[in-house]
């Protein structure tokens, strides 16, 4: 039996915000979905809402903000895709309340970055960025003081996951030695060292960079006594999340000729579009290097993002694997041919499972494969059948108390 989608695909509305990469409608379009609303940029307000209000999947980026009072406004949202690592933009509560996944590209622009990050530490330790301004100035300053190799350089990382693993490998390569601080307890990949302490990372290292996500834990994590421990002729580099340092106490710090220099690609706020002008107290420094959030903007890492978010799109339509979701039961599955196969989206409370199956009890039909996940606050049932009345076994089990949502494949 050939896979068939409850609802016509050409009916199943996609909406892709952000410029995301040729390659999401690509794969959208191999699988069947025509429907496809394309957008270069973010939207917001009304237009956001006008766009969202009849779309089964929204794809984004980092600028385009789902909270709370947007999803409401979603009514056939299905779910949300972050063609990106961060998923900060999304209130993933909200979603998962409605039964909505979110997944994102956890992985795809991680070399991106931390290739920027490499180039920007070489070029912050040899203070290319001020000689730049200089000589387009016509200032010819020819001079080795406060110019060094990173060689035998200390750089210390801060969040050592994906990127800040990353960094560590190719920043080792070029003969740094590497030190890390992470709240968790991670693996040192080659010859990199774990520290117990941020403190013990700020005042020992020649370069810092920051590979934290935004999170309570890490608004303003370097602040003004932080920037105080680091070394005078310290670098530090921000291609996290702009709500990660105190820009005020950095620029007082820059002020007072605390540090060689500083990179940063994000910001606490960012203009929305290439119209709006970029306002920050850090524009005035020759040492500092400041990028317009383009650490993960790179051919390489777009398509790849495209390609995969996408994909995860298409599985979660087309079979119901929730694998990698962010916010939700994960749920990976087998091809379901020759069985009905019906998703349930749950609140996670006592005897449901129980009335879920009942359904199947009364219309006196065997159950082919069950998969289900939980979370403390929702579940998410997969369960394949053979069935005639799909119509039926689906309204039974939408009136079942604590359904948040219920579709069918066939
Ligand atoms: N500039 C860009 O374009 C760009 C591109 C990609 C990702 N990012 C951002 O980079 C950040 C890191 O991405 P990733 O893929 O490496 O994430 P990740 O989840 O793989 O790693 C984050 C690490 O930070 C650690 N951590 C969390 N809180 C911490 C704290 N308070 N102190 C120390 N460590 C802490 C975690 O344990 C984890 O090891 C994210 O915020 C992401 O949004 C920016
Ligand atoms: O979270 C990310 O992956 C980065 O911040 C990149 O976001 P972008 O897709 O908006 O460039």
């Amino acid at each position: 039996m050939t896979a068939k989608i409850s609802l016509d695909k050409s009916k199943i509305k996609f909406l892709l915000l952000e410029g995301v990469h040729q390659n999401a409608i690509d794969v959208l379009k191999a699988a069947g979905y025509t429907n496809i609303e394309y957008h270069k940029k973010a939207l917001d307000g009304e237009d956001l809402i006008n766009a969202i209000k009849d779309a089964h999947f929204v794809g984004i980026r980092s600028r385009t903000f789902l909270t709370e009072e947007v999803i409401a406004q979603a009514s056939k949202l299905v779910a949300i895709g972050c063609f990106c690592i961060g998923t900060n933009q999304v209130n993933l509560e909200a979603a998962k309340r409605r039964g909505i996944p979110v997944f994102n590209a956890p992985f795809s622009n991680t070399r991106s970055v931390a290739e920027l990050v490499l180039a920007e530490i070489i070029l912050l330790m040899r203070q290319v960025p001020k000689a730049n301004a200089e000589v387009h100035r016509g200032i010819w300053n020819k001079s080795a003081a406060g110019s060094n190799e990173v060689r035998g350089k200390k750089l210390g990382i801060i969040g050592y996951g994906h990127i800040g693993s990353q960094l560590s490998i190719i920043a080792e390569s070029i003969g740094m030695q590497v030190y890390f601080y992470d709240i968790e307890n991670k693996l040192p990949l080659g010859n990199a060292q774990q520290v117990a302490s941020l403190e013990e990372l700020l005042g020992s290292c020649d370069a810092i960079s920051l590979h934290v996500p935004e999170n309570a834990s890490t608004k303003n994590l370097i602040n003004a006594e932080r920037i105080a421990q680091l070394k005078d002729d310290a670098v530090l580099i921000n291609a996290a999340r702009g709500t990660v340092v105190d820009i005020d106490a950095l620029a007082a710090a820059l002020d007072a000729g605390k540090l060689r220099g500083a990179a940063l690609d994000v910001f606490p706020e960012e203009p929305a579009s290439a119209s709006d002008p970029f306002e920050s107290p850090l524009r005035k420094f020759d040492n500092v290097i400041l990028t317009p959030h383009i650490g993960g903007s790179t051919s390489e890492a777009q398509a790849n993002i495209g390609t995969e978010v996408s994909s995860k799109f298409v599985k979660y339509s087309d079979n119901g694997s929730t694998l990698s979701a962010v916010n939700f039961p994960e749920v990976s599955l087998p091809e379901h041919a020759g069985a009905t196969r019906l998703l349930h989206i749950h609140e996670n409370r006592p005897g449901i499972l129980n009335k879920i199956n009942q359904v199947f009890v009364d219309l006196n039909v065997n159950i082919a494969a069950q998969f289900l996940q939980t979370d403390p606050t929702i579940g998410y049932v997969v369960i394949d059948v053979e069935l005639e009345n799909t119509n039926e076994a689906l309204a039974r089990l939408k009136e079942i108390d604590g359904t948040i949502k219920a579709r069918v494949l066939y």
